[in-house]
């Protein structure tokens, strides 16, 4: 029975939850519930703090889990990265006042607030720059305010926290960060299936079904606008003059391309949702 690490609270859980459910997975009943078996899908659940989890994975006590890269690194675990998951994309950055911190190099010798000391530890070791780390639990952006701190390390994803705050970000990219699916370094049979479940959830959340009919002679410019992933499927219609496309497109283009199709000539475009898939 493979055993799944995933996130209990935080940033990571809901859509964590959401996406197993949609791969079919019995999810938990009770949010407070830490451990739900599910004999059917020959799995089961362990709700850890998105933290820890990389720790549970490395260690080989759990098979695989759902965390975040920037977590993975910082626990310095010895679990890998199986796949991206497309969710809690973010990017990890230093900030500070904009009037003392314009680059890099002026971090040398001051505190630096962060929830995450071995992964800005081990990026200014390796730039060769010293720095007085304090450890926070969260909410780092008041560090500076609050004088505990002169930057910060810390998520960033619109920005809206740091500017708050009044901070502004400034040298190099640390990390890009995304949750993402680690293993142990025991391949479990079951991780292959898992893998491909998630995939297909990724598919029907980022791919709609597009069918539309169209005149034989407009039909290899019609599937220039929209070529699929393999390559459409073509009907003929009961009209000799006329076929049926059905193609899989990226959804965030559901509208971009129903116009462009219509332009060629395209008729009765409809878009329908991908509830599950293999590619
Ligand atoms: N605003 C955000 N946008 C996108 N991803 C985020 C955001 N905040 C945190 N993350 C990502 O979520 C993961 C952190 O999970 P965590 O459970 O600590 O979230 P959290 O919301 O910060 O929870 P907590 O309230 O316990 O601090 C990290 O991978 C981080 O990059
Ligand atoms: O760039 P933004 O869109 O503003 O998002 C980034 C903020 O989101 C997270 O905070 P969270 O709510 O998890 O609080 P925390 O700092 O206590 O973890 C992260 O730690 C940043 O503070
Ligand atoms: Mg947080």
């Amino acid at each position: 029975m493979l055993r799944i690490a995933v996130p209990n609270k935080g940033s990571l859980s809901d859509t964590a939850a959401q996406m197993l459910f949609e791969a079919g997975y019995t999810g938990r009943r009770d949010p407070r519930d830490l451990h739900t078996p599910d004999p059917r899908n020959d799995v089961e659940f362990f709700y850890l703090r998105p933290r820890d989890i990389a720790t549970y994975v490395g260690s080989g006590a759990l098979d695989v889990g759902i965390t975040g890269r920037d977590l993975l690194l910082d626990s310095g675990s010895p679990a890998t990265e199986v796949a991206e998951l497309n969710f809690a994309d973010s990017t990890f950055r230093f900030a500070g006042p904009s009037d003392r911190f314009s680059e890099l190099s002026d971090l040398a010798g001051v505190r630096v607030a962060t929830s995450y000391p071995g992964l800005v530890g081990d990026f200014l070791r390796e730039k060769g720059i010293e720095v007085e780390l304090v450890k926070l639990d969260g909410a780092v952006e008041s560090a500076v305010r609050l004088g505990v701190a002169d930057a910060v390390a810390d998520v960033v994803s619109t920005g809206a926290t740091l500017r708050a705050a009044g901070l502004s970000i400034f040298g190099p990219v640390i990390l890009q960060s995304t949750a993402v699916l680690i293993r142990s370094a025991e391949e479990k049979p079951g991780v292959a299936t898992l893998l491909r479940r998630l995939q297909g959830v990724l598919v029907a959340r980022q791919y709609v079904i597009m069918d539309y009919d169209i005149r034989v002679s407009l039909l290899e410019q019609a599937t220039r606008v929209a070529p699929g992933i393999e390559s459409p499927t073509v009907s003929p219609l009961h009209d000799p003059e006329w076929a049926a496309v059905r193609v899989m497109i990226p959804r965030a283009e559901t509208n971009h391309m129903m116009d462009a199709l219509y332009e060629i000539g395209a008729r009765a475009i409809l878009v329908s949702s991908i509830h599950a898939a293999r590619l």
